[in-house]
């Protein structure tokens, strides 16, 4: 889709399953906190929307995008937790780390969810500036932290 036309917080609201006793884990980067506690309050949001209780909703933080994979599989590997949620946003620098991390987390994410075989959710923002990662966290753009937590509901109706 073209980025004019994106907004990630536009979703079918079809085939919801009920959430009410299901428990989520939410790993936050605490990197661009400005961008990420915008995400972590959308996901919440969401999820208390479609029926989530607020009790069942665990947080964890972690220093940088890059662990948010290890927090993952910490959240991912405890028997009550349905789904994981990873948020970050990772801005693109004068080098190539940028392309490094998020190679990495996007990977990790998804061979922890494929290791524990339950939704973990990449819910991570790579932006070329803060500009844009603040049109995709609650702007013009919507917010990511909507999309990750309704994607991790979705997936728990497959
Ligand atoms: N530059 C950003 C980082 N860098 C830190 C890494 O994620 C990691 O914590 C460090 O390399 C030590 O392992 N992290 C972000 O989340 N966002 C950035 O823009
Ligand atoms: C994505 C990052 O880690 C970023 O902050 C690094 O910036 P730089 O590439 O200019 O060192």
């Amino acid at each position: 889709m073209a980025t004019s036309l994106k907004n990630l917080s536009q979703y079918s609201e079809n085939n919801i399953p009920d959430i009410s006793n299901k428990k989520f884990g939410i790993v936050v980067s605490e990197w661009n906190d400005q961008v990420t506690e915008s995400l972590f309050e959308s996901a919440v949001e969401t999820l208390i929307k479609y029926g989530a209780k607020k009790k069942n909703i665990f947080r964890k933080n972690v220093p940088g995008s890059f662990e948010l994979t290890l927090g993952a599989q910490w959240l991912a590997e405890l028997n009550e937790i349905d789904a994981v949620i990873c948020l970050g946003c990772v801005i693109q620098g004068e080098t190539r780390h940028f392309d490094f991390i998020c190679d990495a987390v996007a990977h990790g994410i998804t061979n922890v969810a494929l290791k524990y075989n339950k939704p973990v959710i990449f819910g991570v923002l790579t932006p070329n500036t803060l500009q844009q990662a603040l049109d995709r966290a609650g702007g013009k753009h919507g917010n990511k932290g909507d999309e990750a937590a309704i994607t991790a509901i979705k997936m728990l109706g497959f």
